[in-house]
């Protein structure tokens, strides 16, 4: 009997590595490997998605949290006391899996719409956006760096979808060396008037539940996405898991789900979401696996 293909990625047969219905990713990876290389593209979260979830235990920090470390706005008592409190009522909000959808949705809209007011009037320079993304001493997933430069290898694009800061995401993603030019980040990058005070965000506010096809469609690069129809997507958290749906051209979508927190509540959610759940995986290994596959059958 022939050993499926994920019996043939050993790291898919891993204990931590679980999957609800292995049929049907089969037939994904199956399909996928007959578009080949040329086909893939990927579509990535970034807070603890390409940075870890945590380091020894200790959880890591989102770019709005490292925002918030920035001397100018650390030492801003009304910025700090804004949005600790908005952090303590909303992200509780956001990570309880019980609150309806439309619900969940509105109040996030309502958290970045606030994060985005109390944003406004800082005067936070490039530089120091830089040096605390050096301070906060951020990592990356294991093999992040060797996953995105054996995309870059083979031209495939990563979109790094991010409802934190964009320019926070930037400069981390330059501190590892994996800004490469098949990595195009979509997140909220801060607007700033001409004596360098933010005005807010550059474009429509995406947050953790409105990252779909919307912004993916207005972005300058949807002309090269579009002709790749077979996309991974890469997430923590459940509303990562429709950054690609509604894509027109969309042929085939593997959607693997990185777990820490509150595994044995959440699993069941996180299996009826994603293809591919890992359980405390810190690293890369899984989706480079899959990319390795792809590129060797062609
Ligand atoms: N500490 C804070 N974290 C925040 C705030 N606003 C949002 N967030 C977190 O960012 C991530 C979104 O980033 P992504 O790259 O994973 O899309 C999200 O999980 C929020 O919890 C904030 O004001 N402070
Ligand atoms: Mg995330």
């Amino acid at each position: 009997m022939t050993m499926s293909i994920i019996q043939e990625i050993s790291v898919l047969t891993k204990n931590h590595v679980k999957i609800k219905n292995p049929d049907r990713v089969n037939d994904i990876l199956s399909n996928m490997i007959k578009g080949g290389v040329s086909k893939v593209q990927i579509v990535s979260d970034f807070d603890r998605t390409i940075t870890k979830q945590h380091q020894d235990g200790v959880p890591h920090l989102s770019t709005f949290a490292m925002f918030s470390k920035i001397p100018s706005s650390a030492n801003n008592e009304n910025y700090q006391k804004t949005v600790s409190a908005l952090r303590a009522k909303y992200y509780p909000i956001e990570i309880d899996p019980h609150i309806p959808h439309e619900e969940k949705l509105k109040l996030m809209e309502e958290w970045w719409e606030l994060s985005e007011k109390a944003i406004r009037g800082l005067k936070v320079t490039p530089e120091e956006i830089e040096d605390i993304c050096v301070k906060t001493q951020p990592s990356l997933r294991e093999g992040t760096r060797e996953f995105f430069k054996d995309l870059a290898q083979e031209n495939v694009p990563i979109v790094v979808f991010s409802a934190g800061c964009g320019d926070l995401v930037m400069s981390i993603l330059k501190q590892f060396d994996v800004y490469l030019p098949n990595v195009k980040i979509i997140s909220n990058f801060l607007k700033y008037n001409s004596e360098g005070i933010i005005e807010g965000f550059q474009d429509k506010v995406i947050h953790v539940l409105n990252k779909n096809e919307y912004a993916i469609k207005n972005s300058d690069f949807y002309h090269v996405l579009e002709k790749r129809d077979n996309v991974i997507v890469l997430g923590d958290s459940l509303g990562d898991a429709s950054m690609a749906e509604g894509l027109d051209h969309l042929k085939n979508l593997l959607k693997i789900g990185f777990l820490y927190d509150h595994i044995d509540q959440y699993l069941p959610l996180y299996l009826d979401t994603f293809d591919i759940v890992l359980i405390d995986d810190q690293t890369m290994d899984v989706p480079k696996a899959i990319f390795d596959y792809i590129k060797a059958a062609q």
